[in-house]
């Protein structure tokens, strides 16, 4: 045999043979290390089955739960996510199972859950989208991760914010309006709302974020939601390796085509924004969703400026992501409503109490308590979201656990939301009004106990979630502390008291002070000449959406800065970027610093803080680390 030939035989066979130990290494050796890493922490779970992992499991159990026929009960996890119920309920609130080769470390208890959406040192990313995910939203908000994801936030907490977001409810109105001009007529006859709700949100999107109608947005929408099918039946499918890169399922061929042809429709809307401005038709790009991406998009001097596909991906996820969710919230709030008549009756009657005949308006809406009681109890049983995906970027400590990098971890929002433990026995009820005195109540304090809106810095962008800081929350704050006999100047939608701050001090600072040193009306005008006098010593009031309690009694402040069990910490910094240390690293940064102004140290150092240091020490000897030492001295 010729060394030619020898070659071409060896060559094959040591790419074969390194291509087959690569596979066995990624298909047995790591799934099986991963298995007894954690098996041996104690996270237990359905064995790994070689290539396909659980996924033909997930697939039995799930064909069978939907086969069955369910009654009308709210206790839906068994039915829409069976291998999560029933694994939970054999190994346990965290455990493990495989998508295919992918290990997925399954978590619902709290502590654990409040770690991972922290995601400090962005130890716990967003998984890398799979192939048809990656069609449907591309590298949109949802999935982003890093400076991408930074960059695309702050845009669209621009979308979401203040003026922006009064200027859409016209829009919303109108789309309700028509909405309900087509329902007249059909009293007392059976009609599929989902259909038109999704109807609704669609002509919300397109008219508020794409200055569009339903109509342009239609073939994107229908798109889309044919992608999220496909999507859907392809999770638990497993992708045979380098079969797959050979051939093309049918799914992943229709799904290419459908994103090719989503692209150029988004484009088509872009485009017509772009020849306004080209045509002079309008000034600017606009400031709704898509004028501001579009300004990002040709803001060439920008270090920030978005790339063609960062803005067709923005585009996809705010069509996608806007539609299915309040599409859901709606259709399953008008269901829960019709059968617990009860509630609707209150709803009603609190609805006509708030706005009579008037269009809704925020300051309205955040006194809809009834009706914000029902949503959360709609999100609680029927929330949109099915979990939050995140992995774990590299080896990290999380609660007991030591877990291996590139895992998968799946936050069960449902399992929580439905644990009896935490809810009660009354768990699968629909029951408002367990949210009487707010969530923070109804969960006992626990904030990873419920959570259709996320948690940690990922939250939901979206402008319920919106309503719900501006308006909610504030709104209780302040009714808490009225009724401890706190009062105050009333909370402002998103400005608080700040424009009335601003104009004391206007005013304060116009008037000329005479030869004295009674300046504080004049540095202080909201508290000293109006607040303090007007509500007391103790008083609430509000920078833009931040409750202040302003106190000056002395048996308060005592308390206050006692400081026992870190109770009462330092404020983030609101203007300079510096970091506020508390804890174990102020304790060490406080002994260097008191180190530096103690005894000898100081004295050596005496005659040049004589000749360099502010008199302000002097005249403020307690406020001052320096000062205060010496004093003691
Ligand atoms: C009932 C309504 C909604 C619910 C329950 C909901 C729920 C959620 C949840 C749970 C997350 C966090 C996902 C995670 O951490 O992995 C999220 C994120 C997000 N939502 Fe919503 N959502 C709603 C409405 C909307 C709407 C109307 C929009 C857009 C118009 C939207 C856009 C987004 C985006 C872009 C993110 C990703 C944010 C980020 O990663 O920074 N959502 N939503």
């Amino acid at each position: 045999m010729s060394a030619l030939v020898k070659l071409v035989i060896l060559v094959p066979c040591c790419f074969f043979l390194v291509a087959l130990i690569k596979f066995l290494y990624d298909y047995l050796w790591t799934p099986l290390r991963i298995q007894r890493t954690l098996n041996s922490q104690g996270i237990k779970g359905p064995p790994y089955r070689f290539i396909h992992g659980n996924n033909k499991e997930v697939a039995k159990m799930k064909r069978e739960a939907s086969s069955k026929p369910m009654g009308l009960t709210h206790d839906i996890f068994p039915k829409v996510q069976p291998h999560l119920y029933s694994w939970i309920n054999r190994y346990g609130k965290n455990f493990l199972f495989w998508n295919g080769v992918r290990a997925e470390l399954v978590i619902s208890e709290h502590e654990l859950i409040k770690e991972v959406v922290k995601n400090s040192e962005r130890t716990f990313p967003k998984r890398k989208p799979t192939v048809y995910l990656s069609k449907l939203l591309g590298n949109g908000l949802v999935t982003a991760e890093g400076e991408r994801w930074v960059k695309q936030r702050k845009l669209a907490n621009q979308v979401f914010h203040g003026e922006s977001l009064k200027n859409m409810i016209p829009a919303v109105i109108a789309s309700v309006e028509t909405m309900l001009a087509k329902w007249q007529g059909q009293e007392g006859k059976e009609m599929d709302v989902s259909k038109d709700f999704r109807l609704l949100t669609s002509e919300v999107i397109s008219r508020t974020a794409f200055g569009s109608s339903y109509l342009e947005g239609e073939k994107i929408f229908a798109m889309l939601n044919k992608l999220s099918i496909i999507m859907s039946r392809n999770v638990f499918k497993t992708r045979i390796p380098f079969i797959n890169k050979l051939w093309k399922p049918a799914d992943l061929l229709e799904s290419e085509e459908l994103a090719r042809e989503i692209q150029e429709c988004v484009m088509k809307i872009v485009k017509k924004r772009e020849d306004k401005v080209v045509n002079r038709e309008a000034d600017s790009f606009g400031n709704d969703f898509l004028g501001l991406h579009v300004n990002v998009y040709h803001d060439f001097y920008d270090d920030n400026r978005l790339s063609l596909e960062e803005l067709v991906d923005e585009c996809k996820t705010f069509y996608f992501a806007g539609q299915e969710t309040v599409n859901s919230l709606l259709a399953w709030t008008i269901l829960l409503l019709a059968i617990h008549g009860e509630w609707q009756e209150k709803a009603r009657s609190e609805v006509i109490h708030v706005f009579g005949n008037q269009n809704p308006h925020p300051e309205g809406i955040a006194k809809l308590k009834t009706m914000t009681m029902i949503i959360n109890e709609t999100l609680r049983l029927y929330g949109p979201s099915n979990g939050m995906m995140r992995k774990v970027g590299r080896e990290v400590r999380l609660g007991k656990l030591v877990l291996p990098a590139n895992i998968d971890i799946l936050i069960a929002n449902a399992a929580l939301h439905h644990d009896p433990q935490l809810w009660g026995d009354d768990v699968h009820l629909f029951k408002p009004e367990r949210f009487a005195e707010g969530i923070a109540k109804a969960t006992n304090y626990n904030a990873a106990a419920y959570f259709p809106f996320g948690l940690g810095p990922r939250f939901c962008v979206a402008l319920i979630k919106f309503l719900y800081d501006y308006l909610w929350i504030p709104l209780r704050i302040q009714h808490v502390l009225n009724s401890q006999e706190i009062k105050g100047h009333p909370y402002k939608f998103i400005h608080g008291n700040n424009k009335e701050v601003a104009e004391m001090r206007r005013e304060a600072s116009s008037k000329p002070l005479g030869l004295t040193h009674d300046i504080f009306p004049t540095l202080k005008p909201h508290m000293y000449s109006s607040w303090i006098k007007h509500f007391g010593k103790n008083y609430l009031c509000w920078d833009g959406v931040r409750a202040e309690l302003v106190i000056s009694d002395p048996e308060l402040i005592r308390e206050v800065l006692k400081y026992t069990e870190k109770t009462f910490r330092k404020r983030k910094p609101t203007i300079f970027p510096s970091k506020i240390f508390e804890g174990e690293k102020w304790l060490k940064q406080r002994k260097l610093v008191n180190h530096v102004f103690h005894g000898e140290s100081l004295k050596l150092s005496f005659p040049s803080h004589f000749i360099g240091a502010p008199s302000t020490w002097y005249q403020l000897p307690e406020l001052c680390v320096p000062a205060r030492r010496s004093s003691i001295s």
